[in-house]
């Protein structure tokens, strides 16, 4: 598929997001900085990509996710934990990065600091029924079908 990508800050255009291999779900973000960005344990600051999509169909939207190795090596993760991005936003990209770890974090200019992941959606309307259709799980729930 195909999304309309804006270019906000030249300097986004070297960087212009790419699946890494063939197989990739994720398209990396990179964060576009001035300079380094020293964040303290417990920080969260807004980071911006320099870069807008504009989805265009209400059956497509975008999630940003932390990268594996910044989230499990660095506590480098999100301060939304997931970033969604509606079908119908125009606007700059932006990343909220967390770090609930316990040591400072430089995170330097154009590092790749989350990743997008396009996804499929479906726009429920909600049918008012006073009654479900009997299903096998009812209403049961955590940890309802035993914990081992
Ligand atoms: O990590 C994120 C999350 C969201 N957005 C943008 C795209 C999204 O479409 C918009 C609104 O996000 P969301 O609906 O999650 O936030 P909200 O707090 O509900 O704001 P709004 O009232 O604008 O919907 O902000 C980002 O750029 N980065
Ligand atoms: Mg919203």
């Amino acid at each position: 598929m195909q999304i309309d990508l804006k270019i906000l800050d030249e300097r986004a255009r070297a960087h212009i997001p790419a699946y890494a291999t063939p197989g990739a779900a994720g398209l990396d973000l990179r964060a576009l900085l001035d300079a380094p960005l020293e964040i303290a344990p417990g920080e969260t600051h807004l980071v911006h990509t320099g870069l807008a999509i504009h989805i265009g169909d209400p059956g497509y939207a975008a999630l940003i996710l932390p990268r594996s190795g910044l989230g499990h090596k660095k506590g480098i993760v999100l301060g939304n934990l997931v970033g969604l991005i509606d079908s119908d936003y125009q606007g700059e990209l932006m990343i909220s990065v967390w770090n609930r770890g316990s040591d400072r974090f430089r995170l330097e200019p154009f590092e790749r600091l989350a990743q997008l992941v396009v996804v499929p959606v479906a726009q429920a309307a909600f049918r008012l029924v006073d009654e479900f259709d009997a299903s096998e799980r009812g209403t049961g729930g955590f940890g309802s079908t035993g914990t081992k």
